[in-house]
């Protein structure tokens, strides 16, 4: 009797047993195709010595639309259409973020802030950030006089240097995080605070070490055993956070000094105001969560804003020097619409219809972001009869969407043309541009971002005539490095002052 129990126990743990992995195998049976690695790395090492930007296009030839690999510690699923990207990013289940040491010790743990949150926290900080930083001028035309004033501090450089080669990396991050800083701040740097040279250094520096495909992401072990490879690179990274975290928190303890709710000044003290009348302990505004919370929000708007923005300013001069043709074009159009003195408006925009298909032409042929900011799937998901399990990280290839031959035709050509109706009076949309990712996770700065790159964009090319440092090689129109953020190769611009200026 005793050993009939015990046999009947066996077979069911057996059956429990055979059931559960036969699911775990049908399930892997239906996950994306894609290339097999070794045990513990997976396919990391092999990636480390591929270009992802290159790689991909053949696995998507080899395996389709959709498919999967192992990195390190990650399951990782690499979505290269534009369709599918659409319709993964709609759904609730596609928009985590996956949980990568360097960004978890970032965030203290937790997944707070705005660009690594996720559900409640999430929810609630995009939407009073996005509400919010509007009353400041974000995204609406009340911001133009702070672009423009940054944008004429660029014109007064340019106009000093005309004639030299000019390294545009550092000049164009300072006077874009500037912006952004005075909208939350209240206020703005002075071009030689050392505190605002450490900001710009190590908001380049940090977006510029992060590999797509790299160790820092798929095997954190690395990071905090960096000494074997590089001195003090983990305690660097500790240091750099410490102070930059430090000079916000800094700026948000004078604000709460000074506070006054009937005049909010500026997005902290919008902020502050929350903060303070949540009594809500569920709330992600309540207290400590709120404090956090406050801190990273800015951290993040800094972190997105910033080097995104100036990247492009430096590809969209790339392009200008790369294909003279198209500046006189442009500047034709300025000349028409703004004539060589009156400063550019946003007001402008929607009568320079070629101004604004050669900056969409620009995002989608740098295409900035070509991985978008990593996904990870909050439960079990499917996406064109695959089945996705929950915590995989998900790749949307933006960059695939904007070459993607079959929709664009030509995609290897920069032609701002392919943006502009038939008629010639309206810009098109494109289902296969997405230089700001798709659904419900876009870019929270679309707007600021547009609206900045015009202003900056506009009054460069209203101004000057810029063209290749004739010293200079031949310069790349490839990304630096496959990183999350691609900028281009460093290189030198002589400006020449136009007509009346
Ligand atoms: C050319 C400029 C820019 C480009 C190409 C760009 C692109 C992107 C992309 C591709 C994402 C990822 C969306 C996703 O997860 O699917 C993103 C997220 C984000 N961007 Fe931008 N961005 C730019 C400028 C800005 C600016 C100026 C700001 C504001 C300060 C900003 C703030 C953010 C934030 C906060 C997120 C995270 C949104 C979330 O997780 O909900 N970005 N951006």
């Amino acid at each position: 009797m005793g050993m009939g129990v015990t046999a009947y126990l066996f077979i069911a743990t057996g059956l429990v047993g055979l059931a559960y992995f036969a699911k775990k195998w049908l399930e892997f049976r239906k996950m994306p195709p894609g290339p097999w690695g070794i045990p513990i790395l997976g396919y990391l090492p092999f990636m480390l010595f591929r270009n992802p930007l290159k790689a991909f296009p053949e696995f998507k030839k080899r395996y389709g639309k959709v498919f999967s690999m192992t990195l390190g510690d990650f399951r990782v699923v690499v979505i290269n259409d534009y369709k599918l990207i659409n319709e993964a990013y709609k759904q609730d289940v596609f928009l985590g973020r996956p949980a990568f040491v360097a960004q978890m010790t970032r965030n203290h743990g937790q997944k707070r802030g705005l660009l690594f949150s996720e559900g409640q926290v999430w929810q609630e900080q995009r939407r009073f950030a996005l509400r919010h930083l509007r009353n400041f001028g974000f995204g609406k035309h009340s911001m133009e006089s702070s672009l423009l004033y940054e944008a004429q501090e660029l014109m007064t450089f340019f106009k000093d240097n005309a004639g030299k080669p000019i390294c545009l990396r550092n000049k164009f991050n300072a006077s874009v995080l500037n912006s952004l800083w005075y909208i939350c701040t209240g206020t703005r740097f002075g071009v030689d605070d050392p505190n605002f040279s450490f900001m710009i250094d190590s908001f380049i520096n940090n977006m510029q070490k992060l590999e797509l495909t790299g160790l820092v992401y798929f095997f954190p072990w690395v990071l905090k055993n960096t000494d074997i490879f590089i001195k003090g690179f983990w305690e660097n990274f500790l240091r750099s956070r410490d102070r930059i975290q430090g000079l916000i928190k800094n700026c948000i303890e004078e604000h709460k000094k000074t506070f006054d709710d009937s005049d909010l000044r500026d997005f902290i003290d919008a902020m502050i105001s929350k903060w303070k009348t949540t009594d809500d302990p569920k709330s992600s505004f309540f207290k400590e969560e709120g404090d956090l919370n406050m801190l990273l929000v800015l951290v993040d708007l800094f972190l997105a804003g910033a080097e995104t923005t100036s990247s492009t300013l430096q590809w969209a001069m790339l392009y200008m020097i790369t294909f003279p043709e198209i500046q006189t074009k442009v500047q034709q159009e300025i000349d028409a619409v703004i004539g060589p003195t009156r400063l550019p408006s946003l007001e402008d925009r929607p009568s320079m219809i070629y101004t604004e298909a050669t900056l969409n032409e620009i995002h989608r042929y740098c295409s900035l972001v070509p991985c978008s900011v990593f996904h990870n799937t909050l439960e079990d998901a499917e996406l064109a009869g695959y089945h996705i399990p929950k915590d995989t990280v998900i790749l949307a290839n933006l960059r695939d969407a904007h070459y993607d031959k079959g929709y664009w035709g030509d995609p290897e050509n920069f032609r701002p043309e392919r943006f502009i109706d038939e008629t010639g009076t309206k810009i098109v949309r494109h289902d296969a541009f997405m230089p700001f990712s798709a659904g419900k996770r876009t870019c929270l700065g679309d707007q600021l971002a547009k609206d900045s790159l015009f202003i900056f964009f506009t009054c460069l090319m209203q101004k000057f005539r810029v063209a290749k440092d004739p010293n200079a090689g031949v310069l790349s129109m490839e990304p630096n490095a496959p990183t999350l953020i691609v900028a281009p190769v460093p290189f030198d611009i002589v400006v020449a002052p136009r007509g009346s200026s």
